[in-house]
């Protein structure tokens, strides 16, 4: 069996680089259910790390406990060098405007024009950039990095579902965020839209050296962004390597990820 201890996490994503996430020992249950059962994570700068687990496997719970949003039963994460528990709610405010989310129901707002959208993040979180007297260069940057700069007085009824997505993305990145959790960045697009989306994923990477998690059951997704993958089988990081490294094995449980 090829397990965690077995494969070894490819090196030039942890060259001299301190992990800008790091979770140890997660443990999460609800009743009887065990959801985590010691799991752990190690996300550098600058890499897209992929995980892939089945339904129920607990990826949302991980990344609940991750953003503060559901609190483990034991475990340790910490966030660029802060403990998260040990944070108090401004501090860790603070620290959640250094990480963009694209979740599956990051829905625009449907009153507010695209580039009303993509304000509405810049104004809540001034304290990071200060008062800033012009949006429109921030807006039309981070509209111009998605490719839809011409969309920028449209409403989102007008969008189709991949602009949406790249709308929602590019909200995200107007905060030049450090680290990016992708959930299910591809769900629900049809193939050439999900290429697009998951292109423009690579580009953001190396345009914005952001470290990004990214939850997914797309096997091209992980195939075309993963520098990692982690496995999460029976709340546990079964198993971890590269794209080829896993495909390639002869272990039925990781075998199973690859059927599609
Ligand atoms: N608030 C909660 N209360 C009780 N059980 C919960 C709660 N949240 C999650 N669970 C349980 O935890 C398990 C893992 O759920 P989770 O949503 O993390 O799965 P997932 O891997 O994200 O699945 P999917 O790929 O379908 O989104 C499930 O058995 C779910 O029922």
């Amino acid at each position: 069996m090829i397990t965690k201890a077995h494969i070894d996490v490819k090196q030039d994503a942890k060259s001299n680089n301190q992990p800008i996430i790091k979770i140890r020992n997660l443990r999460k249950a609800f009743g009887d259910n065990v959801v985590l059962n010691g799991f752990n994570l190690e996300l550098y700068e600058g890499e897209n790390l992929v995980i892939m687990g089945k339904s129920g496997s607990g990826k949302s719970v991980m990344i609940k406990c991750l953003i503060g949003l559901m609190q483990a039963d034991s475990g340790y994460i910490e966030i660029m060098g802060k403990d998260l528990l040990s944070l108090n709610q401004v501090e860790l405010d603070k620290l959640r405007t250094e990480i963009g989310f694209l979740f599956q129901g990051s829905a625009l707002y449907d009153s507010m024009t695209v580039r009303e959208n993509l304000e509405f993040p810049l104004r809540r979180h001034k304290h990071k950039f200060g008062p800033i007297e012009d949006t429109t260069p921030l807006v039309e940057e981070a509209l111009k990095n998605v490719g839809l700069l011409d969309a920028i007085d449209l409403m989102p009824a007008e969008l189709s579902g991949g602009m949406k997505r790249r709308i929602a993305l590019a909200r995200t990145l107007i905060l030049k965020p450090k680290i990016i959790l992708y959930d299910e960045p591809t769900s629900g697009l049809d193939p050439i839209t999900s290429k697009e989306i998951i292109e423009l994923m690579r580009n953001i990477q190396r345009e914005y050296r952001t470290s990004s998690l990214i939850i997914t059951h797309d096997v091209d997704c992980a195939r075309v962004v993963a520098e990692r993958m982690i496995l999460l089988v029976d709340g546990i990081n079964y198993a971890e390597g590269t794209y080829n490294e896993l495909a390639s094995s002869e272990d039925e449980k990781i075998k199973a990820f690859f059927k599609q």
